[in-house]
């Protein structure tokens, strides 16, 4: 990413403690707050408190390369191909008979070099589906807002529901579908390096089904993984659904199904 926006200098000083449990009075999600001044600077790839893990290291390193790598094929597609692509994500998740059952989807707005969601949302709308999208808060973490057809600009390059949109609840959510900058079959995710999803994913419920969606390419044979990481359960690409198998504790895993 460019750095652009004035962002504080030294961002991860101000992040709340990781373990998945909110404890700041009036300040958690969906409790409201709004976007105010964005927190992390998330240059070159490097993770919001800046990882000295070796796991995390190996991260922001596939996180830079990935990045590149979607520019590059942003400014290859001019827009084009990710049209076709787009319905045919929809098709896929539509038929998936977790989001068929759904009354309630949470989802998200594709930023430039995802893979489009609109027709996905519109669909679901049309369907009479209750739909979910995020709003980037200050600190990187997630409220949710009904999507009531608009969307207004978030920060960095977002966009969301308006903030007179009802408040999404979470709880509420018969699925839950994310961005993913890659994935491996084990259902292992790298994000943006925010943790926005690793808190969201800290809040889901463990039979709720997590869907990752991406481009074929971002499907890898395995990503380095830390404790506050989740894994997701169903793999969508344009041309691949992929339901993940979990790990047998060795890192070694039984073999995803495949459509
Ligand atoms: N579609 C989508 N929504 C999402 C995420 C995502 O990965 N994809 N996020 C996953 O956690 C959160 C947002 N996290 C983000 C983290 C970094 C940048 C970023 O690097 N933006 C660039 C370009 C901004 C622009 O075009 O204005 C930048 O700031 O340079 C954007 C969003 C929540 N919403
Ligand atoms: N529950 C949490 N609360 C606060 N910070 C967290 C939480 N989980 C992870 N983090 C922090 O967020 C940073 C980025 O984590 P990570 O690299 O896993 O993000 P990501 O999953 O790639 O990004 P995103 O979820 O935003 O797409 C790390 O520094 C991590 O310590």
């Amino acid at each position: 990413m460019s750095g652009r926006g004035s962002r504080p200098a030294d961002p991860g000083r101000a992040r709340p403690r990781h373990d998945g449990v909110d404890r700041t009075p009036g300040t958690g999600p969906e409790a409201g707050g709004g976007s105010g001044q964005i927190a992390p600077a998330l240059v070159g790839g490097a993770s919001a408190l800046g990882e000295t893990s070796e796991a995390g290291e190996a991260k922001a390193r596939l996180r830079a390369r990935l990045l590149v790598q979607r520019r590059a094929s942003v400014a290859l597609r001019r827009g084009s191909l990710s049209r076709s692509d787009a319905s045919r994500l929809a098709n896929r998740i539509q038929r998936l008979p977790e989001v068929e059952a759904a009354r309630c989807v949470a989802a998200y707005v594709g930023l430039p070099g995802e893979p489009d969601t609109a027709e996905l949302l519109d669909r679901l709308l049309a369907r009479g589906v209750r739909v979910l999208l995020p709003a980037l808060r200050a600190d990187l973490d997630l409220d949710f807002r009904e999507h009531v057809g608009t969307l207004v600009p978030g920060a960095l390059g977002t966009r969301e529901p308006p903030a007179a949109a009802p408040r999404g609840v979470l709880a509420e959510a018969d699925v839950v579908i994310i961005p993913a900058l890659a994935v491996d079959r084990t259902g292992r995710r790298l994000g943006r390096g925010g943790g926005s999803y690793d808190r969201v994913l800290a809040r889901v419920g463990a039979d709720v089904p997590v869907i990752a969606v991406l481009h074929d390419q971002e499907v890898l044979d395995e990503i380095p993984m830390e404790s506050h990481d989740h894994n997701v359960k169903i793999i969508i690409t344009p041309s691949r659904t992929l339901r993940c198998e979990p790990t047998d504790g060795t890192g070694e895993h039984l073999g995803p199904s495949t459509s």
